[in-house]
C-alpha cells in the first residue's frame, strides 16, 4: 500500500460519519466525538420526524455537523416541508439524507424519495447538500428494478448516495462496479454497521428485511457467536479495501450505523486509523 493509500484510508477511518437513532442518551454518547463530525440523525415511524430534528438541534449545539432524515411518506404535504426545511435552516443544517420512510402508507402527499426531492427544489430551498440511498443487496420487498430506476431519478436531484447495510464485501463491490457501469458518478459513503451489540444487530438485521448476506454474517460467526457479544465491522471493511482505493469507485467515505453505540464504534475506528499508520508504504 503506498503512503497516499494509506493517508486515504485513515482520512476515511477519521472522518467517518456517525448514524445514530433519535433515542434518549445519543447527545451524550456523541459528546466526545471531534467537533465538527458528521452525525445523522434517523427518522423513526413511531416518534415522527419532529424527534429528528429535536435530536438534530441538540446535536448542532454540541458542535456536531448534523444531517437530519427526512422520511418522505411521513411528511404530510408542502406546506409541512417547507416548515422543516425553514427549521433545518435556522438551526445552520445545510445537509439532509432523503429517505421514502418505513410506513405502510404515506401520510400525504409524498409517496417516496424522489416526489420529495422535487418538492423540495420546486419550493426553491433544498438544502446544499442531499443524499439518498444505495442498496448492495435487493430490498427486502422493493424491487431491484425499482431501486435501479428510482436511484437514476433521484441522482440528478442528489450529491451522494449512502449504501444499505450489506455484511458480504464482495456483493457490496459488484454493486459498486454496476452503479458505475449505469452512468452515475456520485460519490458513494458506504454505510457499514459500526461496533455493535450483536444479538441486537441481528435483530435489526431481520426487523429491516435485509438480504442474504445476513446469513453470510450468521455463517461466519456461528461457531464463535455464543463467545462474541459485538460486532466490529474490521473485517468487513479490510476486505473492501481494494474497492474503496479504486478510484473508479468513487468512494467519499465510511458511514457508521451505530445505533447509538456511538463511543465504541469511535474509539474502535480511531485505533483502527492508527494501525493503518503503522503499515509500511
Ligand atoms: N438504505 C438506507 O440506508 C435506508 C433505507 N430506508 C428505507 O428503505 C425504503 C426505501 O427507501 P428509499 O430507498 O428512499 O426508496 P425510494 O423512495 O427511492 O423508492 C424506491 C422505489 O420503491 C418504491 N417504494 C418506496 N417505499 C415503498 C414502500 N414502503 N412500499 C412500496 N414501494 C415503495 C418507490 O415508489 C420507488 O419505486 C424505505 O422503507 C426507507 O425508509 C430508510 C432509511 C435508510
Ligand atoms: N428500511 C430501513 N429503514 C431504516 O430506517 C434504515 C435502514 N433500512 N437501513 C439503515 C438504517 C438502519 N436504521 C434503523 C434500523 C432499526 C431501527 C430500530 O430498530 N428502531 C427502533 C428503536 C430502536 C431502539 O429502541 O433501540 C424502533 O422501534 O424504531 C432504527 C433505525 C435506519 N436505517
Amino acid at each position: 500500500m503506498s503512503t497516499h493509500e494509506s493517508a486515504l484510508l485513515r482520512h476515511y477511518l477519521l472522518n467517518a460519519r456517525f448514524e445514530v437513532l433519535p433515542l434518549r442518551g445519543v447527545v451524550e454518547q456523541a459528546s466526545d466525538l471531534p467537533a465538527g463530525s458528521t452525525v445523522t440523525v434517523t427518522s423513526s415511524p413511531r416518534k415522527g420526524t419532529e424527534a429528528t430534528l429535536d435530536t438534530a438541534e441538540r446535536l448542532a449545539g454540541i458542535g456536531m455537523r448534523v444531517v437530519p432524515h427526512l422520511a418522505a411518506r411521513m411528511i404530510e404535504d408542502r406546506r409541512a416541508l417547507e416548515a422543516l426545511l425553514d427549521r433545518t435552516a435556522g438551526l445552520g443544517i445545510d445537509e439532509v439524507f432523503v429517505v421514502a420512510g418505513d410506513v405502510d402508507k404515506p401520510v400525504g402527499e409524498f409517496g417516496d424519495s424522489l416526489a420529495l426531492l422535487r418538492a423540495m427544489t420546486e419550493l426553491g430551498l433544498r438544502p446544499a447538500r442531499v443524499g439518498i440511498t444505495g442498496y448492495p443487496e435487493r430490498h427486502s420487498f422493493i424491487s431491484d428494478n425499482a431501486t435501479i430506476q428510482a436511484m437514476s431519478e433521484k441522482a440528478h436531484h442528489a450529491d451522494y448516495i449512502v449504501s444499505q447495510i450489506c455484511y458480504d464485501p464482495t456483493t457490496i463491490a459488484t454493486w459498486l462496479r454496476s452503479v458505475r457501469a449505469r452512468g452515475i458518478t456520485l460519490p458513494v459513503h458506504i454505510g457499514a454497521p459500526g461496533v455493535v451489540d450483536a444479538a441486537k444487530l441481528l435483530r435489526i438485521s431481520l426487523k429491516i428485511g435485509l438480504g442474504d448476506s445476513v446469513r453470510y454474517l450468521r455463517s461466519q460467526h456461528s461457531v464463535l457467536s455464543r463467545l462474541l457479544t459485538r460486532y466490529t465491522p474490521e473485517e468487513l471493511l479490510t476486505q473492501l479495501t481494494p474497492a474503496v482505493l479504486d478510484p473508479a469507485n468513487r468512494i467519499a467515505g465510511w458511514h457508521f450505523f451505530t445505533f447509538n453505540e456511538v463511543n465504541r464504534t469511535r474509539e474502535w475506528s480511531h485505533q483502527l486509523a492508527a494501525r493503518v499508520q503503522e503499515v509500511p508504504a
